[in-house]
């Protein structure tokens, strides 16, 4: 039977970092007789520029029969608007509430090679391996009421919600517990249960659902000293759990322990592994057209997408492997270029991992 992946390649560095990814999944589903059908969709800006709307309702129709979705990224300051783009029900944001992906797992793995390249010193991030596990389709980013209001004094303000409920934090919990079980079996669950009541009820979930997995050494930590310890002693840390701000932007900084934000790679489920694949940055309109984005997040998106969604996991593996040969020979994008190795724009770090694929 025949998969289905929709690919999105959105904005910014969006469509140039997909152009390498898809010719790597193009590779491995001829070599490994995957049955893959692609499709292309338009989100975000590019969708508002051609539709009106950052989610049109034929890329939610196709997204919704996908067995599994391949996102560049999305926005720019062209469409930076709130009632454009930011609202829960449109763009981005729409497409994971809309698919239920409310589990997202961020991995920050650093590649050996790339220790010159990471924010710490070698021997504190060496070895380094840690999964993100983020709630992706609740929280502040989706609770409401939120707006921007008139007072009656005549003041502006500005609000959001920040709300969980039991179900919402169990399931996430669930995921995350058996993500430790299949790691080294420890879970640090990441909240501000000084200050917020949500997360005081996170924390009570988390200590609850915990207890039907004792083999899981549970930890909690507030926001605050987990930001600080992610750079202080990164390797305390095996799986992290935590609401969808809070991941958000704790895996943009386990990011540069990595080497670069182009280096981390996502996957966001449902219940029924149905999945969108991203590299957890942005549309980057910084460096957007110049040709020298880091394709790599990307390209392993996609072997994240081989193992969850589309059950290739020798594809993923040999996906994998072909990014670390690409690194050993020295070949770097300018985001992770160090002394002595070799400058590479974006369409020749796809060709190189697509070469290392072949040999
Ligand atoms: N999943 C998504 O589609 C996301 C979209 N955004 C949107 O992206 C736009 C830009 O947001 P920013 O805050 O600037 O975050 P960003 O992640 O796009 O960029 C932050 C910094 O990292 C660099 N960077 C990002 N990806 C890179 C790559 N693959 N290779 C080399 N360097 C890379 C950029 O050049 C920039 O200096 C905004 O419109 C924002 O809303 C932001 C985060 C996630
Ligand atoms: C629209 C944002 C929540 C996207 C983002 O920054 C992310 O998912 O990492
Ligand atoms: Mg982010």
């Amino acid at each position: 039977m025949s998969k289905n992946v929709l690919v999105l390649p959105g904005d910014g560095i969006g469509p140039e970092i997909v152009a390498e990814a898809v010719k790597v999944l193009e590779w491995v589903n001829d070599r490994f007789g995957l049955n893959i059908e692609l499709n292309e969709g338009l989100v975000g800006g590019a969708a508002i520029d051609a539709t009106g709307g950052p989610l049109p309702e034929a890329t939610l129709n196709a997204a919704r029969n996908a067995d599994a979705i391949l996102l560049g990224a999305v926005g720019g300051h062209k469409w930076d608007k709130l009632e454009m783009a930011l609202r829960p029900e449109k763009g981005l944001l729409g497409l994971r509430s809309n698919l239920n992906l409310f589990a997202n797992l961020r991995p920050a793995i650093l590649y050996p090679q790339l220790a010159a390249a990471s924010s710490l010193r070698p021997e504190i991030v060496s070895g380094l391996d840690i999964l993100i596990v983020r709630e992706l389709t609740g929280g502040i980013y989706f609770g409401e009421p939120r707006g921007i209001r008139t007072r009656e004094d005549g003041v502006r303000e500005g609000y959001n919600t920040y709300i969980y409920s039991e179900p919402e934090i169990e399931r996430i919990a669930h995921v995350a517990f058996q993500a430790a079980q299949k790691r080294n079996k420890r879970l640090c669950s990441v909240d501000k249960a000084n200050v917020l009541e949500v997360t005081v009820l996170w924390r009570e979930v988390m200590t609850r659902v915990g207890a039907e997995y004792p083999d899981v050494e549970l930890s909690h930590m507030y926001v605050d000293n987990a930001a600080m310890q992610l750079v202080r002693a990164p390797k305390q840390f095996d799986v992290m759990v935590t609401g969808n701000m809070f991941g958000d932007i704790l895996s943009d900084c386990a990011a540069m322990l990595t080497g670069s934000i182009g280096m981390l790679p996502s996957a966001s489920l449902n219940d029924q592994q149905q999945g969108m694949y991203e590299p957890i940055h942005g549309s980057a309109p910084d460096i957007a057209g110049q040709g020298i984005a880091n394709p790599l997040a990307t390209i392993l998106s996609v072997a994240m997408m081989l193992r969850y969604s589309l059950q290739a996991a020798a594809a993923a593996d040999a996906i994998e492997d072909a990014v670390s040969r690409v690194l050993d020979a020295g070949l770097r994008t300018a985001d992770i270029m160090s002394e002595g190795a070799r400058k590479v724009t974006t369409a020749e770090m796809g060709q190189a991992v697509l070469k290392a694929l072949n040999e």
